[in-house]
């Protein structure tokens, strides 16, 4: 089986969620983790597991006004020129069936703060027919910037070996 991870961060707290989450998956799967600035042409070619995460901006996934506040923050960007708003209607134009599964990062407080780029990206998908393979999932950050709030990058362990183990099991089923 293999997994292609990939991940839009401005600080780089996406960035360890999605390494996390692929130290998870690679007990059941290949796993290869992208900054989706570095998505070449063949990198999804015979994938059987998508995983695909991004900050929340206001509300959901990053949008170019979103970018620049976060540049003006902290001037070098994890991911400078592909968002995961833009990446993702591209998965509805292969012709391979393929599972996917969103995750995001957001704030910790306040609490209240509604949305999150993961239920927003599970809408997009949806919107072109794309089913997912997991509930999207949420992972926090304390303040803007970061840090990960502690015990996260465990979660993200977790959470990314259930999915393989569980794509890996509907494959076996699906022959
Ligand atoms: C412009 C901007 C808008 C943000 N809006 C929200 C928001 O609406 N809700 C939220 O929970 N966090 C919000 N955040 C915090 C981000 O979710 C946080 O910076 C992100 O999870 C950090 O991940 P990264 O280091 O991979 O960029 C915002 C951050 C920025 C820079």
């Amino acid at each position: 089986m293999r997994t292609v991870i990939v991940y839009e961060s401005m600080f780089g707290n996406t960035r360890a969620i999605a390494e996390a989450i692929g130290e998870g998956v690679a007990e059941h799967s290949d796993v290869t983790v992208l900054n989706l600035d570095d998505i070449t042409e063949g990198a999804l070619a015979d994938v059987d597991l998508v995983v695909a995460g991004g900050p929340t901006h206001t509300f959901g996934m990053s949008r170019p006004q979103t970018r620049l506040d976060a540049a003006n923050r902290q001037p070098y960007l994890v991911t400078q020129r592909v968002s995961l708003r833009d990446w993702l209607p591209t998965l509805a134009d292969r012709e391979a069936v393929v599972d996917v599964a969103v995750f995001c990062t957001k704030a910790a407080a306040p609490r209240w703060l509604p949305g999150s780029a993961a239920h927003s990206a599970a809408r997009a998908l949806k919107h072109r027919h794309i089913g997912l393979a997991a509930k999207p999932v949420v992972f926090h950050v304390e303040g803007m910037q970061g840090p990960l709030v502690p015990g996260e990058l465990d979660r993200a362990r977790d959470w990314g070996a259930e999915l393989a183990h569980a794509t890996k099991d509907l494959k076996r089923r699906r022959r």
